[in-house]
């Protein structure tokens, strides 16, 4: 059969498949069914108690939600204050903040020390993995790649499926220590085989921190400055965990909660991650501004701009799917504290790089997003700059290319999938098995030659 003729019938099919996949929106109140787990006020349904990550974005007051800015605690600790504490010590945060989600304490200098050993120790990725699971089979992406390594790691362990707490961290660590690793392989090979550019494999590092390491593992003469890999370090921090609700570390408990093995919950998270509305916005972000670049004549122009984005919202431009990137988010309000301390990051490299014209145009963006969406959808929702608004600007000017904004946040965020699913599953420790109404009519099964 030809290809044409397959994708006739699947048209064919799709007709039938969307005809009978919709559900009446007003059945969800009907039903008191909370549509995206989310309260009428915006509000998470309570899914699950936590001590790993906290995000503030409101106040409760006789129960409507009242705008607030912005925080995020981890282990109970602001994120400023832990980026102020390593940063006035001149010192890398990324391993203290793992250590953090995943012991539940602030590690002294010794056990910090300690930690950073094993991390560099466990970098090691098996013999033959670069060769067999990488080189042999790559993919156009990145995160796509991740997962699948991930998931080809079971075949590489002795213990896979021994869920003990220390057999567990053991998995834990490596993960955290090689992803890094695995993604600049994945990106060297994507490299190579599908953009013909010579292939680098670097050897990896024990005694570098992880940014310092990705930055080594990626640069081809893997030079670069100390500032570099301190601003990577500082997105690692800031990427590194969100809560429980957040859609993949969500993912990452869902799974656990069945007692399956850590590779298939971590790779389920990954996939969760690149999703364009969770980790993936960053990258959309990035194809976001380049169509808005090349259809607004006068980046100064408010009117011009705030046009633009109407046409967004209406889905008359950029791809279509009516959502202005980088721009909203579940639980912040007014301000998300990472987008905060990101932008601050890119207005400092914009002037040192001279990309002021562009940080303008991202900052009109920012502002102007707001009162378009009241507007266009006559919705009095806040919506605020999110992690993913300004990460990839500051990534852009790492020159790290845009197919790996989205595995950094994963190589960040993997300190908390860990944390969670090892809190699901020694603390929660019930599967997670919530119920759906079913709403069609029974009927009666026909033979093939009577319908
Ligand atoms: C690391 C992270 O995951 S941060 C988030 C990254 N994602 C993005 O930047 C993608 C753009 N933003 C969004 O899609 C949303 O703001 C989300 C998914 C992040 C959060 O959404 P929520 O606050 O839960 O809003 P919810 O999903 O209830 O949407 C309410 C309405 O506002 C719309 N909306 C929310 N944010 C946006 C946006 N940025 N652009 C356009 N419409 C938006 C929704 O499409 C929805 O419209 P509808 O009722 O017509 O279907
Ligand atoms: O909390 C969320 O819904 C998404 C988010 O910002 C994150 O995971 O970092």
């Amino acid at each position: 059969m030809s290809d044409k003729e397959i994708y006739r019938r699947i048209l064919k099919f799709t007709n039938l498949a969307e005809t009978n996949n919709k559900i009446d929106l007003e059945l969800y109140d009907k039903y008191g069914v909370k549509r995206g787990l989310r309260n009428k006020n915006g509000t998470g349904v309570l899914a699950g108690l936590t001590e790993i990550g906290d995000v503030i974005g409101y106040n409760l007051k006789d129960g409507d939600k009242i705008p607030a800015e912005g925080r995020l605690l981890y282990r109970g600790i602001d994120v400023k204050d832990i980026v102020d504490g390593f940063q006035v010590e001149n010192r890398y945060g990324f391993e203290e903040v793992c250590y953090l989600l995943l012991f539940g304490s602030l590690p002294t200098r010794n056990e910090l020390k300690e930690f950073n050993e094993i991390l560099g120790e466990s970098r090691e990725i098996p013999d033959g993995f670069t060769e067999d699971m990488i080189l042999k089979a790559p993919s156009p992406n990145i995160m796509n790649k991740l997962a699948r390594s991930v998931l080809a790691t079971y075949s590489y362990d002795d213990n896979p499926d021994d869920t003990s707490i220390e057999n567990m961290l053991r998995q834990c660590i490596e993960l955290i220590a090689r992803f890094p690793i695995l993604v600049a392989y994945a990106f060297q090979a994507k490299s190579h085989y599908y953009d013909n550019k010579s292939l680098y494999i670097h050897n990896t590092t024990r005694n570098l921190s992880t940014a310092e390491n990705f930055l080594h593992m990626l640069r081809v003469d893997n030079k670069f400055t100390k500032s570099e890999a301190e601003l990577l370090d500082l997105c690692l921090v800031l990427h590194a965990e969100h809560g429980g609700g957040n859609n993949s570390a969500f993912t990452a408990r869902v799974v656990s909660s069945s007692g399956t093995d850590t590779y298939s919950a971590i790779a389920a998270a990954i996939g969760s991650l690149k999703g364009p509305k969770h980790g993936g916005a960053n990258n959309k972000v990035r194809q976001m501004m380049d169509d808005i670049k090349s259809h607004i004549n006068n980046w100064d122009d408010k009117k011009e701009i705030a046009d633009y984005l109407t046409k967004i919202l209406k889905k008359q431009a950029n791809d279509g799917s009516g959502l202005i990137y980088g721009m909203g988010h579940a639980i912040y309000t007014l301000s998300d504290p990472r987008a905060v301390m990101l932008k601050k990051k890119a207005y400092q490299l914009a002037i040192e790089k001279d990309m002021m014209k562009e940080f303008n145009l991202y900052e009109s963006i920012e502002n102007l997003a707001p009162e378009v969406f009241a507007k266009v959808k006559g919705s009095s929702k806040d919506i605020c700059a999110n992690v993913d608004f300004y990460s990839g600007f500051v990534y852009s000017m790492l020159q790290i290319p845009p197919e790996l904004y989205t595995p950094i946040f994963a190589i960040a965020r993997i300190g908390g999938w860990c944390a969670h699913r090892i809190e699901e599953f020694y603390g929660a420790n019930r599967i997670i098995r919530p119920a759906y109404k079913n709403i069609t009519e029974p009927s009666e099964y026909k033979e093939l030659g009577k319908r």
